[in-house]
């Protein structure tokens, strides 16, 4: 794929100019100011390119040659189908099956924005898909349906259970939704969850749980008033009631207002069930004395002055999608004392069923379970309430990146990154679900099964998570960008101001970098947004010439070139500034050549203190997890004192990602297996960095296929002081690094983070030509995190 490479970036970047996607109507996700159609135009770019949509169909077999073919297609084939006829269970040994859930939609009820249609629901349906990989590593086909009436959808729906380990039904509006998946749950022998309704309902009433234990209060007391009789509302209600709230203390509201008894518009059994006897018609009147909001209907719906009359410290759900009942800073004007919650991820307390829906049927199949019943529902209740109540634990220093939240207001529940969630929920519904009957595989070993669930956690894309929450907690380290006229330098410069992870300082003319800001659409300026050094007018530059000429002058710089580079070289001026305390971090190399860039970083900027020289690491995340390299930018042919070094600071540098490094140092030889000054370099290498670190696990030399599979490593060397796949290989030299990167980076379609600098005495970074702006984000925060928190 081209991802990392600028002339697909500039291509992509002239095909947006050229087709000038427009705004759609009807669309409000932030509705206070202009970034409103911007993030518009970027969420609609994001799932135009680099290819439409989120989704791809990877195959998990090699189809390399004849034989391949044959086994995967007939003739072979033939054998699982047959063995599958016999025993229908091993479909799960034979097929994806086990792990693969229909995500099915007639769009009848698309988040908030009501019936708009099987086809238009595809965007979130797919969405659901990659949240289902990203978290759980579960398979999804995302199925949407023209189809109307609950007959036609069981009849479609109900057909598909050879092809699914779970059906996961998503926005199919009330009061159909109900019928469709209790017909759906007696016909078939596979979990069978409406999301809207359960998963929902679990993450809403672990928030309440908590959120009333905060404000010292009973569920049995509590006054819940709901706006929303759908699909999500009533099956949180049922749950509440299940969980201990009274009947009597619930009000709930529809279009029509409040559900009481005799009503007779808009009104089914479901409904009928939470029918008040009262003459309140409204939500305005009914709210007064109420402890718990609870908002599943749609944007707008609650005005502040009904918060006004609600009971003493207040919890406010407002959890309609993509617009809340009442934005979080109206609710907090109006009642200081209050808890609130939103679906969105731009707020704390994000009540959303992504918390829930992933790690349930994660559960579910890995148990074999026939269906989800009321008793893993629960399992998952407890299973998050108990996590946000957790004291906080080293596994949470590292999810939050050193700041773990403690159990309040602002942190009810955990966040959707919280990378325990799967550890939690998964293993809970496991257990709830052999307990009550219903696993067909109980899984019988819950030790592995938990070290299963950990080894996907730490191999996943959350990687740069805990990065990204040390950056925002580091409080707005100064970053000074190099090329800061760059689009990709600007496009981040505006993420790292929006998400307050970094104040950025641009060098650049501040004309260009005011007309490039205007031509790309980005509402960031300077001044008022961040700072801009002019290479060709700043009062400090006599400072800066005298300051680098100190460093230079011995180095054959003559004191007129040195007023020359300091005005035409921003490299040089970054360092300078980061020399001088103006910046905490530095980037630059987004043009340019590295080795010149690192010339200017090395005479300013120095080496950390012992430090033999410089050597640079690269991040590589892809499908299969992440990947560490090592040195793939600096030194040509290190020597082992150098490759030891380097193993130490890269992993040092690994462990602030929350990852025990695991290091291979590779070589053409494997344990010995050729002699060469090479192989005895990277020898003696890992001889001196057990003598550095001696709690690093590592090994070496070793193949590179022993460092990523502990099966050929084992039977080489049983021995060995590394155990599963290394996350941390060391190269030889040079060629071998980069090569491998480029190659790898390639074919495996990775992100790449980095290269990351390692050995400079301040937090100096530089990137290659083809980096994203994604890319220059990353690295900020990186820089951001290495200037808060000393290694
Ligand atoms: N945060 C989260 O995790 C989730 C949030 N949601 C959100 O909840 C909302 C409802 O979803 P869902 O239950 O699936 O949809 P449904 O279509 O099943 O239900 C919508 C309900 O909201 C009511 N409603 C709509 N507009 C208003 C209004 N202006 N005032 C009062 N009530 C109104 C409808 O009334 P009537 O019955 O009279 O038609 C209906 O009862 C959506 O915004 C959705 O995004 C849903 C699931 C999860
Ligand atoms: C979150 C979700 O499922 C919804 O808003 O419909
Ligand atoms: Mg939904």
């Amino acid at each position: 794929m081209h991802r990392d490479t600028r002339a697909f970036a500039r291509q992509v970047e002239e095909r947006r100019l050229d087709e000038k996607i427009k705004p759609v109507e009807g669309f409000d996700a932030t509705p206070t100011d202009k970034s409103t159609s911007e993030f518009q135009e970027s969420a609609l770019f994001f799932h135009r390119y680099p290819r439409p949509g989120k989704l791809e169909i990877q195959a998990t077999k090699p189809l390399g040659n004849q034989r391949d073919l044959a086994l995967a297609y007939s003739p072979g084939v033939a054998a699982p189908c047959l063995a599958i006829r016999d025993d229908p269970d091993s479909a799960a040994d034979y097929t994806a099956r086990g792990n693969l859930v229909g995500v099915v939609s007639n769009g009848s009820a698309v988040l908030g924005l009501g019936n708009i249609g099987a086809l238009a629901s595809k965007p979130v349906m797919e969405g659901k898909a990659v949240l289902f990989k990203k978290f759980a590593n579960i398979d999804v086909f995302d199925i949407e349906v023209n189809a109307g009436t609950v007959d036609s959808m069981v009849s479609v729906i109900g057909s598909l259970e050879p092809t699914f380990g779970g059906i996961n039904l998503e926005d199919i509006k009330a009061p159909e939704c109900f019928e469709v998946e209790q017909q759906l749950r007696d016909k078939l022998d596979i979990p069978v969850f409406h999301d809207d309704q359960h998963g929902t309902a679990i993450i809403v009433a672990a928030a309440i749980l908590n959120g009333l234990e905060l404000a010292g209060k009973e569920i049995a007391r509590a006054k819940i008033v709901t706006a929303g009789a759908g699909a999500a509302a009533l099956a949180c209600l049922n749950l509440l009631v299940e969980l201990g709230a009274k009947r009597e203390n619930i009000w709930v509201h529809d279009l029509e207002g409040l559900v009481y008894e005799g009503r007779e518009t808009l009104m089914d059994c479901w409904k009928e069930t939470f029918a008040q006897k009262s003459t309140k018609r409204d939500l305005a009147e009914s709210i007064p004395e109420a402890d718990v909001f609870l908002g599943l209907s749609a944007a707008g719906v609650l005005k502040p002055e009904m918060l006004e009359k609600m009971a003493e410290r207040p919890l406010i759900m407002a959890l309609a999608n993509p617009t809340p009942e009442i934005m979080p800073d109206a609710a907090r004007k109006a009642r200081p004392d209050a808890m609130i919650c939103t679906g969105r991820s731009d707020f704390p307390n994000q009540v959303n069923n992504v918390l829930c829906f992933p790690y349930i049927f994660r559960g579910a199949l890995d148990c074999g379970a026939r269906t989800i019943n009321e008793k893993m529902k629960m399992a998952a209740v407890e299973a998050i309430a108990e996590l946000a109540r957790e004291e906080p634990s080293e596994v949470a220093a590292r999810a939050y990146s050193g700041e773990p939240p403690t159990f309040g207001p602002d942190y009810l529940i955990p966040s959707p990154f919280d990378p325990r969630l799967i550890l939690r929920i998964a293993p809970a519904v496991a257990k709830a679900a052999a307990e009550s009957g219903v696993a067909k595989r109980p899984i019988a070993d819950m030790e592995g099964y938990l070290d299963q669930l950990t080894r996907f956690v730490y191999r996943s894309g959350l990687i740069m998570k805990p990065l990204f929450s040390a950056a925002k907690a580091a409080r707005k380290k100064r970053v000074v960008f190099s090329e800061g006229e760059d689009e990709r330098v600007l496009r981040a410069a505006q993420v790292l101001i929006e998400e307050g992870i970094a104040e950025p300082i641009l060098i650049g003319r501040p004309a260009v970098i005011e007309s490039r800001l205007e031509r790309f659409g980005l509402k960031i300026r300077p001044g008022s947004d961040f700072s801009v050094t002019n290479p060709e007018d700043d009062p400090r530059f006599r400072e800066y010439v005298d300051l680098y000429f100190s460093l230079v002058g011995r180095l054959g710089v003559i004191p007129e070139a040195a007023r020359t580079i300091v005005r035409t070289n921003p490299t040089v001026i970054g360092a300078l500034s980061l020399k001088r305390g103006e910046a905490d971090a530095m980037i630059c190399g987004v043009e340019g050549r590295y080795d010149h860039h690192l010339r200017d970083v090395a005479q300013i900027v120095g080496k950390c203190e012992g430090a033999l020289d410089f050597s640079a690491m690269s991040l590589l995340i892809s499908q299969r997890g992440a990947t560490f390299f090592a040195d793939t930018y600096v030194s040509l042919n290190p020597t082992a004192e150098e490759v030891a070094e380097t193993t130490v600071m890269a992993a040092r540098e690994i462990r602030r990602f929350g990852i025990t490094p695991r290091a291979a140092l590779v070589s053409h030889s494997d344990f010995g297996s050729r002699h060469s000054d090479s192989s005895a370099k990277m020898r003696r290498a890992i001889q001196l960095v057990r003598e550095l670190d001696p709690e690093l696990e590592a090994d070496g030399e070793m193949h590179g296929d022993s460092a990523i599979s502990e099966a050929l490593r084992q039977r080489v060397m049983p021995t060995s002081t590394l155990r599963g796949e290394a996350n941390l290989l060391v190269f030889p030299n040079l060629d071998a690094a980069n090569i491998t990167l480029g190659v790898l980076k390639s074919m495996m379609d990775s992100l790449h983070v980095g290269p990351i600098l390692l050995g400079s005495a301040m937090p100096a970074h530089i990137l290659s030509p083809s980096v994203t702006s994604r890319g220059v984000v990353n690295m900020a925060t990186l820089a951001v995190v290495e200037a808060s928190i000393p290694a």
